[in-house]
Formats: C-alpha cells, structure tokens, sequence
C-alpha cells in the first residue's frame, strides 16, 4: 500500500470488505438518536439505539413509560424524523426521504394500527370502505380485496358497519385490515390492545399474528400488555432510548414454551445491567470485571478479591 494512502481510503476499503452492520435486516436502527426541544429543554428520548429486525418477524416492544417506545414507532412509521443515526425499513432510508418519497412510503411500504380506533378508523365510512380508502389514495379500487382482508381478520361481517356500531376489539381489527390494504412490507402496532379486555387483545393480538403468518408480513408491536409480549417469539425490551434486553421464546421438545431473557450487546461493546441487579449488589459507578474461560464475571468495586469462585 502506497505511502500516500489517507485515512480516508483506509476506512473506505475497511468498510468495502467487511459486513455492513445489519445490511440484511429488513429493520434497521443504527446508534439512534432522537431529540425533543421544547422551551429550551432537551429531552434524549432515544440515545443511540441499535435494533435489526428481519424480514417476516413478529416483535414486541416493551419498556417503562418515557422509555422511547413511541418515538421509535413514530420514526419507523415515517411520521418523525431522528436527530441522527441511520433507520432503514425496506431498503428506505428514513433520514434522507424527500417529501414525496416520505409519503409513498408511508402509503405503500408500512401500515399502522394505533391505540386509539378513532385514530385508525373514519367515523363516517363502513369497515369495508374504510379499507379501501387507502388503496382509492394509492390510485387502486379493490372492493375484492377489501372484502379478503376482513375475511382474513374475522369481521367479515361487520363490512358494512360503521365503527360506532363495532366494539373495540372488532374495530381494531378492521383496523389491521387497512394498515393490511397496500400490502405493506411493515406494519407497525402502538399499543394496539391498550385500550381492550383480556377476550378482546387475545383476538387482536391473534389477528396481528395470523397476518403475519398468513402475508409474511414483519410486524413490530408496541406493548404494555403481557399478553401479547408473552407470545411473540422475540421481545425487545427498551430503557432510557437504548434496547437493553431481548426475551427469546422457543419451542422445546416436550412442547412446552422456553423463554430466555437476554441482555443486549451495542456494537462497542456495551451492556446495560439490569437495574435490580446493580441496586441488589450495591454497584454504582465501577464493576470489577474478570474473564473466564466461559463467561465474564462483575463484581462490586468493593469485593477485593473478585467474588470468591468466580460465580
Ligand atoms: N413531542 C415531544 N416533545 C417533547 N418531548 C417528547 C415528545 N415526545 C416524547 N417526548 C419525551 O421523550 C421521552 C420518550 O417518550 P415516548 O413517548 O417515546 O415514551 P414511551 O416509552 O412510548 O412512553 P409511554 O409508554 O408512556 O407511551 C419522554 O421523556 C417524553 O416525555
């Protein structure tokens, strides 16, 4: 290599030979960030969080209040856009949209299911035509269509019924079939059992679940609901703007569900310990850190001695 070589050029056949991090994720979040100014105030809603997600998964996300979940369902649905950092849904690239493009996206890429029905339905309009109504904005009209998609989700009839005339849960479900309507590559669920029943999120969350299995289709839910956290394969858990945790659930041979709780690894490096760990073993702000030869081992800055076995 010439002497000449800048750094620069170092960096750019670094990155030619090594695998982009995450470049087959169908989702991608990379270190990001998202910043609230209000008054004056800042608020680090998401501080450089990393999250991939693959073609075809069914996610839940979960977190305390305040935690981030929203502000990264609203960067991914397009509604928002980060301070910084890299989210890529689908190959778009959701920082560098034009106005244009953020609209197609938001039509035809992912579809929405939002807590409140009344944010996901037209009052005025049927459930069959409130499922065509995205596809009318896209320039399509398939009444056949709208029909299969209530079919598929169980309210086939309701077509007809205004959502005044729908409970809560049947309403939601309407509403997954118009988030279904353009065939979206993502759809994206805030708290879509937030305000329903036990009997009626069991039905919903199956619903969300059958179009995922049914069309393939990689869906991320927003929950506070352990019910639908519960039966997810994976669950992302969030903290401070940051995933800290995954649940993996998996079936095991005598058929019952195995749920592993892991903590996530950013790509430097960092770990968040859980907090009743740290509070239970009095760790502040330094840990004693030893390797083995099959796991690291984290003590308290107090323990002189590393915690006697190891363990
Ligand atoms: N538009 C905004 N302007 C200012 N601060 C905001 C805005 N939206 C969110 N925040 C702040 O960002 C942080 C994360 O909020 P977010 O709504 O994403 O959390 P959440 O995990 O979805 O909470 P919840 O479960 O209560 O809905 C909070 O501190 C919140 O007050």
């Amino acid at each position: 290599m010439s002497q000449e070589t800048s750094l620069a050029e170092l960096e750019a056949e670094a990155v030619r030979h090594g695998p982009a991090f995450g470049q087959d994720a169908h989702i991608l979040c990379d270190n990001l960030v998202r910043i609230y100014k209000t008054e004056g105030v800042e608020v680090v809603a998401l501080q450089g969080l990393d999250l991939l997600i693959e073609a075809g998964e069914l996610v839940a996300v979960v977190g305390a209040s305040g935690s981030g979940k929203s502000t990264l369902l609203n960067v991914l649905s397009g509604l928002d856009v980060p301070t910084a950092g890299v989210a890529r849904v689908a190959g778009v690239d959701l920082l560098g949209m034009t106005a244009r493009d953020r609209l197609r996206y938001r039509r035809e890429v992912v579809g929405f299911v939002w807590q409140q029905t009344s944010r996901n339905l037209l009052p005025y309009l049927s459930a069959v035509e409130n499922v065509e109504l995205p596809m009318r904005l896209a320039g399509r009209r398939r009444r056949g269509r709208a029909t299969e998609l209530l079919d598929l989700l169980g309210v086939a009839d309701h077509a007809g019924h205004r959502p005044g005339e729908m409970s809560g849960g049947e309403q939601q479900r309407v509403a997954i079939a118009v988030a279904l309507a353009n065939s979206p590559q993502v759809v994206l669920a805030d708290e879509p059992t937030g305000e329903l029943d036990s009997e009626s999120s069991e039905e919903v969350f199956a619903a969300l679940r059958g179009a995922n299995r049914e069309l393939g289709v990689t869906t991320v839910i927003v929950t506070h609901d352990a019910l639908v956290s519960g039966q997810v394969d994976r669950t992302v858990g969030i903290r401070d703007g940051r995933t800290s945790s995954e649940t993996l659930r998996r079936a095991s041979s005598d058929g019952l569900v195995v749920a592993e709780e892991y903590a996530v690894l950013d790509r430097v490096g960092r770990l968040q310990l859980p907090r009743d760990f740290t509070s239970e073993l009095n760790m502040e702000r330094r840990v004693r850190l030893r390797l083995e030869s099959d796991h690291i081992g984290v003590w308290p800055e107090t323990t002189r001695e590393g915690g006697g076995d190891g363990d």
